[in-house]
């Protein structure tokens, strides 16, 4: 076997089970189950996990589904138990505030991912600006990156850090990246950045690249990487980061976690929580082969079930629509018009 170039490169594992998790189990995780699972990636050596709604700060609401407790509850209530890992939080401008910020900052949380969609950097300065000073570990993350090209995706993550962040992350919302597109992206951005600006990418695995993916932005220059045990979260998930732990050590890349103990995790915690087995299938695939927010698989097939009109149809239109994070109401509106144009729906409605 050839010795790998990747040999001695360090590398900072993100957990995003408690906050990308969120959207597949319909935000219904309770605070015993954090604390379970938290605990376990903390005894991991994970040195970062995510703590939030699926939408982050502020995504508690009808539009975004109502989780069993608040975020300040479930920081707390992980973050007083941790003995090395640093609770993060996910934050929307717009739909998270500076006020909720501060909460979860008393709560215990030290990170956070302030989000917006890949074109729209714009929308961060107070609130990169605000997180910085709390003295927060502070990341910009571009969402749907595959919707924005190489220099447009460099454009962004300058003016994220010129507000202040300290990692930019390229954000694969919709598990649509190729290997090259990761590759590209992100040498670009290491070539642009100031030396000491970290780059992040957060894959999702609806073409099975996600832990391809995270190996090649680490190859091109990332040293923080999203991914979650077993894979739980939003599509056929994240990267699932026993998987990744275990090819970094097979590469003599150094992260620093226990990778037996996130493979025991993984199926002795995570795999019987799964409402649904995360896992590439017919519709999950459909998202990274049609571009889609993977966010969008649950209420798609939700209104598959209500309308009659085959989920995997709903996602290549909402793909083809070019639909982003934000026009959640959006779903049900096109599975509606599909289906009056099938001729599916009564006069009626
Ligand atoms: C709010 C989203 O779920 C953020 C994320 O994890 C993604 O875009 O991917
Ligand atoms: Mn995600």
């Amino acid at each position: 076997m050839a010795k790998s170039k990747l040999e001695g490169r360090k590398v900072t594992f993100h957990d995003m089970c408690l906050r990308d998790g969120m959207h597949a189990k319909r935000e219904q995780i309770s605070v015993e189950q954090m604390v379970e699972i938290a605990t376990a990636l903390d005894r991991a050596n994970v040195p970062m996990l995510q703590v939030t709604h699926g939408a982050g700060l502020g995504g508690n609401s009808i539009q975004h589904g109502r989780a069993l407790a608040s975020n300040a509850e479930y920081i707390s209530a992980v973050a007083e138990k941790m003995t090395q890992a640093t609770v993060s939080v996910l934050l929307i401008p717009g739909l998270g505030t500076m006020h909720e910020l501060d909460e979860a900052y008393a709560a215990g949380a030290r990170s956070v991912h302030v989000a917006t969609h890949s074109t729209e950097a714009d929308t961060s300065p107070q609130h990169i600006a605000h997180a910085r000073k709390l003295g927060m570990d502070t990341t910009g993350f571009l969402m749907m990156a595959h919707l924005n090209d190489a220099a447009g995706l460099v454009e962004q993550g300058k003016l994220m850090e010129s507000y202040g962040a300290q990692t930019i992350y390229v954000t694969d919302s919709a598990g649509y990246m190729l290997t090259d597109d990761v590759t590209d992206a992100i040498t670009r951005l290491r070539d642009a950045l100031n030396p000491e600006t970290e780059i992040g990418f957060h894959g999702h695995h609806n073409l099975g690249l996600g832990v391809a993916n995270s190996i090649a932005a680490i190859a091109a220059g990332a040293s923080r990487i999203d991914a979650s045990v077993a894979g739980l979260g939003a599509g056929a998930g994240n990267a699932p980061l026993e998987v990744l732990a275990a090819v970094c050590d097979r590469m003599g890349i150094v992260s620093g976690v226990d990778t037996f103990a996130l493979m025991d995790m993984a199926e002795e915690i995570i795999v019987p929580l799964m409402d649904h087995v995360v896992r590439v299938d017919r519709e999950s695939l459909t998202l990274g082969f049609a571009g889609v927010y993977s966010t969008f698989l649950l209420p798609a097939k939700r209104a598959s079930a209500r309308f009659g009109v085959p989920a995997r149809d709903i996602l290549i239109e909402l793909g083809r629509q070019k639909m982003i994070g934000g026009q959640e109401d959006m779903i049900q509106d096109t599975a509606m018009t599909m289906a009056r144009e099938r001729g599916l729906l009564d006069a009626a409605e």
